[in-house]
């Protein structure tokens, strides 16, 4: 099957096959192709260029992109999208006045979701997930990574990544599982939360390892969960079974985690809204891809991750949604991309490349996804007409979205 889209009127995110991210001022080209051609075989990029080179071809379907931009589709490498319930009465307790720690310490929280899935079948933890990853497609994303960290007991762990193993079985998008068994220290650990940490180390993860059910391992770092030292002593544990650490971070506050996912070969370190000078060197060098995620930002009402910083420092970013039910009830990387303008001051080139390539790095795609290259993955999105990619971001809360392929094969 070939597909021909043709008069596309900015076609972005066209790439050599050797760039897998992008840092610093780099972060501020996004190569693209005015009135373009995108010839798509079966599930892969074929060849593109410009209206005024058209070679003659023959395909099965041909589509005028006229006034349209084409690109590639979102990756997503931050979510927490299998859960169970909501968590709405938290949001109105909020409102209210009590603090996201303070809802926490309550009981809330985390733990809160983590009864709630507990108590939730399989099955039907299965169809609440698979509604919110359509729900995501239909936005754009084209690739995510999905946690566990809302079980907190083996079953409970293990039900979380069964259910994302099928998600992958029935859903055509790359979908990368992470387990985060050290999300939160549950009400019977709270006395002796070392015995918590035992229990992830010593048997949870083995088993996530011997299932084959997970290719990352997170921790959250922070104070009143888990420490530097507990993030070493897992993420070393989870590296003797291949796992590579995800984490979260300087959510709230910054007690040296980042050095600690630096030093453990940390894929990504993600939350970053509180950074010292000190961390910002400790990346400088590092392989780690440093993850914003400023729905969680807007939705808490905490600082945003200082991205200026982050890009004057020639360092790279990448943006994401966080999207779970506590403290990002939201999918969808459009507002990301806007937000991330917004609220953190990135250009809309930046805030592109961070929610494509850059994504696609955090979850080890870049090599077949996060950009128009001949070769990859044929997931792409095409707008309604618009006037300009600026338009995305600016035009903050509307769906600019028209069709979104993924494998060459349109969903919506
Ligand atoms: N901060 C840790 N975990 C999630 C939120 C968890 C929750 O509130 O349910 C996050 O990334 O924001
Ligand atoms: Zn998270």
């Amino acid at each position: 099957m070939t597909l021909l889209l043709t008069n596309i009127k900015e076609l972005l995110q066209v790439r050599d096959q050797d760039v897998l991210k992008v840092s610093g001022s780099g972060m501020k080209i996004l190569p693209t192709i005015k009135n373009a051609w995108l010839l798509i075989e079966n599930d892969t990029i074929a060849d593109f260029g410009s209206m005024d080179n058209l070679p003659e071809l023959h395909p099965d379907k041909t589509i005028d992109a006229a006034g349209k931009i084409v690109l590639p589709t979102w990756c997503d490498s931050h979510t927490h999208l299998v859960y169970a319930g909501n968590r709405e009465q938290e949001f109105a307790d909020r409102i209210n006045g009590l603090s996201y720690e303070e809802i926490a310490r309550r009981g809330g929280g985390i733990l809160n979701s983590a009864k709630t899935l507990q108590n939730t079948s399989e099955n039907d933890l299965y169809t609440q997930s698979a509604q919110r990853l359509e729900e995501i497609m239909k936005m754009g994303t084209g690739a995510v990574e999905i946690k566990s960290g809302y079980g907190l007991t083996e079953d409970a762990e293990l039900k979380m990544l069964r259910v994302i193993k099928k998600l992958k079985q029935n859903y055509d998008l790359p979908i990368k599982s992470t387990f985060l068994g050290a999300h939160a220290i549950p009400q019977e650990f709270k006395a002796e939360p070392k015995l918590y940490l035992d229990l992830v180390i010593e048997e949870i993860l083995p088993e996530v390892a011997r299932q084959n059910l997970a290719e990352y391992i997170d921790i959250f770092c922070e104070e009143g969960y888990f420490t530097v030292q507990d993030t070493n002593r897992l993420l070393k544990a989870a590296a003797k079974f291949g796992l590579k650490p995800k984490i979260h971070v300087n959510q709230f506050n910054a007690i040296g985690g980042i050095k600690a996912g630096v030093e453990n070969n940390a894929l990504s370190v993600d939350h970053l809204e509180v950074l010292t000078e000190e961390d910002i060197k400790v990346l400088q060098g590092s392989e780690t891809m440093p993850v914003a995620l400023p729905s969680c930002s807007l939705f808490l009402s905490i600082p945003y991750t200082p991205a200026r910083d982050l890009l004057d420092a020639g360092l790279p970013l990448a943006l994401a949604t966080d999207y779970n039910p506590g403290s990002t009830p939201s999918g969808n990387m459009n507002l990301v991309v806007s937000l991330a303008c917004i609220k953190m001051k990135m250009l809309p080139e930046e805030a592109i490349n961070a929610a494509t390539i850059n994504a696609a790095y955090a979850m080890e795609l870049s090599k077949t996804h996060g950009s128009i290259t001949r070769g990859k993955k044929a997931n792409f999105m095409v707008t309604k007409p618009i006037p300009s990619y600026t338009y995305l971001p600016y035009s903050f809360g509307s769906n600019n979205i028209e069709q979104v392929y993924i494998n060459g094969k349109s969903i919506i």
